[in-house]
């Protein structure tokens, strides 16, 4: 499966971002270090901002840079002014956004994908369909889309986030029964919080393209994580993403800053707090053996585990930090050091050490 990140468009199109154009460019630089298939950085129909940051990416990055198009001719002519190395043209063909969101018939519908989608063939421009709110789509639209429409990928949404595991399963197995999944991608929203488990899902199924976003960032509550399909596809898959995970945490949070956008403390992967541990029966056994109670050593995706002692330490942790110290742990020692992590902790271990050390002058 390739992976599409988006944090560059989705996250641009939260309320109240505007990111600025080299802040685009910077972002966009740092993430394809991970080695990602494709970036999809903007809408050139938007403005010039968005058509500057792809024509300075696409020459310079190994990832193919995406820009996005309504189904409209003059939003393709932007794109292939921008030149972009994939055009991703986008629209519905659930009856709710054909009735409200284009107010044309599906056969008008299919009819204006046509039109584009030969305009970038004749420019020999690589095309992708994304079907908006494809989830919401009888399967048979879907189907006939990806048969008839000429794109090298048609990319199924779920652009208002209703899918769970369980409906992308049967979804995608009634398609896919018709369509070489290989074709297909999935672009997810989170709204129900399953979003990076519906992109596992697709992964299963066979679909060839997921998109993902930096820490979700995207519209509503955002897209499936990057960081979390990377570390589930290292973890569990017999074919990980081809993507540098060793650096994962780090570029992630390069682009974050770059952006100007925090998580939060808790969120998985990227959180400050999600790889500190200071429960005293964790840590009395992490200091010989942290695997006992981490999922991965977060080295492997970049990233520290910090233990930490204080006041939820217990007499094994004492133990362990006093051994680490050169100091002989007797029970009035471990006493000793568990007052004093009350008082003065949460510290670190190299900070429980030198406090042990400065207590019984070793
Ligand atoms: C599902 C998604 O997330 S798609 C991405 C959403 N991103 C954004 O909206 C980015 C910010 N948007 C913008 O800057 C502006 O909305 C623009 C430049 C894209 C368009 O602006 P405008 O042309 O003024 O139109 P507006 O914003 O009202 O959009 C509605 C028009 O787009 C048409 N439209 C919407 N989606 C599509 C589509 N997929 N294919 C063809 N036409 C479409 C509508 O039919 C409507 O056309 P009409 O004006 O002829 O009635
Ligand atoms: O991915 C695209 O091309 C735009 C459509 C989209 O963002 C969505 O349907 O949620």
């Amino acid at each position: 499966m390739d992976l599409l990140d988006v944090t560059l468009r989705e996250g641009d199109q939260m309320p109240g971002r505007s990111y600025d154009a080299d802040q685009k460019i910077d972002a966009g630089l740092v993430l394809d270090d991970l080695g990602l298939s494709y970036l999809q950085v903007g809408f050139p129909a938007t403005g010039e901002k968005d058509r500057e940051v792809i024509r300075t990416l696409a020459p310079k990055t190994n990832a193919d840079i995406v820009g996005i198009a309504r189904a409209v001719e003059r939003d393709v002519e932007l794109a292939l002014e921008a030149d972009a190395d994939v055009v991703e043209v986008f629209g519905p063909l659930s009856d709710l956004q054909l009735e409200h969101a284009i107010g044309v018939s599906r056969s008008e519908m299919f009819d204006r994908f046509e039109r584009v989608l030969d305009l970038l063939n004749d420019h020999g421009v690589t095309a992708h369909v994304t079907l908006v709110d494809a989830f919401r789509t009888q399967p048979k639209h879907v189907i006939d889309a990806a048969t008839r429409l000429d794109a090298d990928m048609v990319t199924l949404a779920d652009t208002v986030g209703v899918a769970t595991p369980s409906s992308t399963t049967e979804y995608l197995d009634s398609v896919n029964e018709h369509i070489d999944p290989s074709r297909l991608g999935v672009h997810l929203h989170d709204d129900l919080g399953v979003a990076t488990a519906n992109a596992c899902v697709a992964y299963e199924a066979g679909v060839g393209k997921a998109d993902v976003s930096v820490a979700s960032l995207g519209e509503r509550a955002g897209n499936p994580a990057l960081e979390e399909l990377v570390a589930i596809g290292d973890l569990e898959y017999d074919e990980p993403f081809e993507v540098d995970a060793e650096r994962l945490l780090p570029v992630c949070r390069s682009v974050l800053s770059t952006l100007e956008e925090d998580v939060h403390d808790r969120k998985a992967l990227l959180g400050t707090e999600v790889m500190e541990h200071e429960s005293g029966i964790h840590t009395a056994v992490m200091l010989e053996e942290p695997a006992v109670f981490e999922p991965f050593n977060p080295a492997r995706f970049g990233g520290d585990r910090r233990l930490l002692f204080g006041a939820g330490t217990g007499a094994g942790g004492a133990k362990g930090i006093l051994q680490r110290a050169g100091i002989e742990p007797t029970d009035e020692r471990v006493g000793t050091l568990l007052a004093e992590f009350e008082t003065r902790g949460p510290l670190e271990t190299h900070e429980a050490v030198s406090l042990a050390k400065g207590t019984f002058d070793a």
